[in-house]
């Protein structure tokens, strides 16, 4: 569903950021993304959302190439896709709840019709009582959840995360990783970006390990075609 065929990323005129990138994703996957600041972790989950063309390779999402993808078919390919970045990108005039009810909304969707699923996430990332709240009056944790409720609400084919659980307290962390784990099993690709190595050892996921913009190991990425948590 994913392919990265020696794929590179530079910022302008500056130096590859990412480079000699060759990895798949295979469908209902999950993975870890890891690496030291820097290593290039935010730039490759931007590519993979198509925020920033690569400037040298080939990448392949849900089996079309994205070089001869013209940009009126963005859209139709990030529609497929549930992101959370680390700045969430909540719009700031919508409550939580309308915030999560965005996609279904792109999406064509009657609103109405879909209004108990909306309730019952924000209820399960523990925002029950929090739905009226406008972003900038929520806590960082709080918005992130919005942002990862945002991001699965539609059930997408791949979801991308970048340091979900980073600003939540560890309870909740791992409700937010059951949340994950259970849309895997339901077939979506899930990809994680994570300095956590605690969160890491838990689950039996496949590690794509990044430094200085190149994966340590080159990586079929596609074992573990469902993750399960390690028991203790
Ligand atoms: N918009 C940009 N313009 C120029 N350079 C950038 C830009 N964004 C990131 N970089 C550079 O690209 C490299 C990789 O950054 P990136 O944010 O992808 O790393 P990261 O692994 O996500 O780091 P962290 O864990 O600290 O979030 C860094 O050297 C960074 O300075």
């Amino acid at each position: 569903m994913v392919r990265f065929e020696d794929v590179a990323l530079r910022y302008g005129d500056g130096p590859e950021v990412l480079s000699g990138l060759n990895f798949r994703l295979s469908p209902g996957s999950m993975h870890f993304l890891t690496g030291p600041s820097g290593a290039g972790k935010t730039s490759l989950l931007k590519l993979l959302y198509l925020a920033h063309r690569p400037s040298r390779g080939r990448v392949e999402m849900f089996g079309e190439d994205m070089g001869t993808l013209p940009r009126s078919g963005l859209p139709r390919i990030r529609r497929r896709i549930g992101v959370i970045f680390q700045d969430f990108r909540l719009l700031p005039h919508l409550s939580a709840l309308d915030n999560v009810a965005l996609p279904l909304r792109i999406q064509g969707a009657r609103l109405e019709e879909h209004l108990d699923d909306v309730r019952e996430l924000l209820t399960w990332v523990g925002l029950g009582d929090r739905m009226d709240a406008l972003p900038s009056t929520l806590s960082g944790g709080e918005q992130q959840r919005v942002a990862i409720a945002r991001a699965v609400i539609g059930r997408p084919d791949l979801i991308l995360a970048d340091e979900p659980t980073g600003n939540v307290d560890p309870e909740i962390g791992r409700r937010l990783m059951r949340l994950f784990v259970e849309l895997n099993r339901l077939g979506t690709t899930v990809l994680i970006a994570t300095h956590d190595t605690t969160l890491i050892e838990r689950f039996a996921a496949s590690v794509l390990a990044l430094r200085d913009g190149r994966l340590a190991v080159p990586a079929e990425a596609q074992l573990s075609p469902v993750a399960e948590e390690v028991q203790p």
